[in-house]
């Protein structure tokens, strides 16, 4: 199998653009951050978080709360996958009760790794709100699951597969559109 790729959707300053202006919504829809908490998403989520929180402090002074939550062992497909699950490191060191936690993912697709991420988020409290910002939403929803915040709308099908790829992660920011094709 080989990644094919068939083309890129975003660059370093599109992400960048996307990013900002998700910042902005968020103090807009919470009326400033003073009760904001971030937690990103397992891998590509926690930078994208991190990104965030430096923009949120540029724009209005204040240090918001990041975390990361690693919700492999609660995917409902988990009996599906190849893989061996993986038991990454979750670490929010700081309180969510009646906090107005954002949710950060790379790609938003049939909506099961947030539906866990939930799961796995009621465990640890009872936030205020929870809210959702992806960099990439793709479509093909299997659950009653919508983002708050999303950096780009990308119509696929389903054979299509979107690789965000980060700096801190990949060595370079860009999102692509491709296919898995077989050798
Ligand atoms: O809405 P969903 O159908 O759950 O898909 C979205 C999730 O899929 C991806 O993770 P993936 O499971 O591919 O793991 P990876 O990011 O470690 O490759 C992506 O990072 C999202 O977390
Ligand atoms: O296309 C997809 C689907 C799920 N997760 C991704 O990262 N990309």
């Amino acid at each position: 199998m080989y990644f094919q790729e068939k083309a890129k959707i975003m660059d370093k300053e599109a992400i960048k653009r996307a990013l900002r202006r998700i910042a902005h919504e968020i103090v807009e829809r919470n009326k400033g951050i003073g009760n904001v908490v971030l937690i990103g998403i397992r891998r590509r989520g926690v930078p994208l978080a991190q990104r965030l929180q430096k923009i949120l402090k540029e724009i209005e002074g204040v240090e918001v709360p990041v975390g990361s939550l690693d919700i492999t062992l609660y995917r409902d497909d988990l009996n599906l996958r190849l893989d061996q699950p993986q038991v990454g490191k979750t670490d929010i060191n700081f309180s969510i009760e009646n906090k107005d936690v954002v949710l950060v993912d790379d790609v938003l697709y049939t909506g099961r790794t947030v539906r866990s991420a939930l799961d796995a988020l009621m465990d640890i409290g009872r936030p205020k709100t929870v809210q959702l910002a992806v960099l990439i939403d793709r479509g093909h929803r299997e659950l009653p699951i919508r983002a708050d915040y999303v950096g780009k709308n990308v119509p696929t099908s389903r054979k299509e597969q979107i690789e965000v790829r980060l700096e801190e992660i990949d060595g370079v920011d860009e999102v692509v559109i491709g296919e898995w094709k077989e050798d």
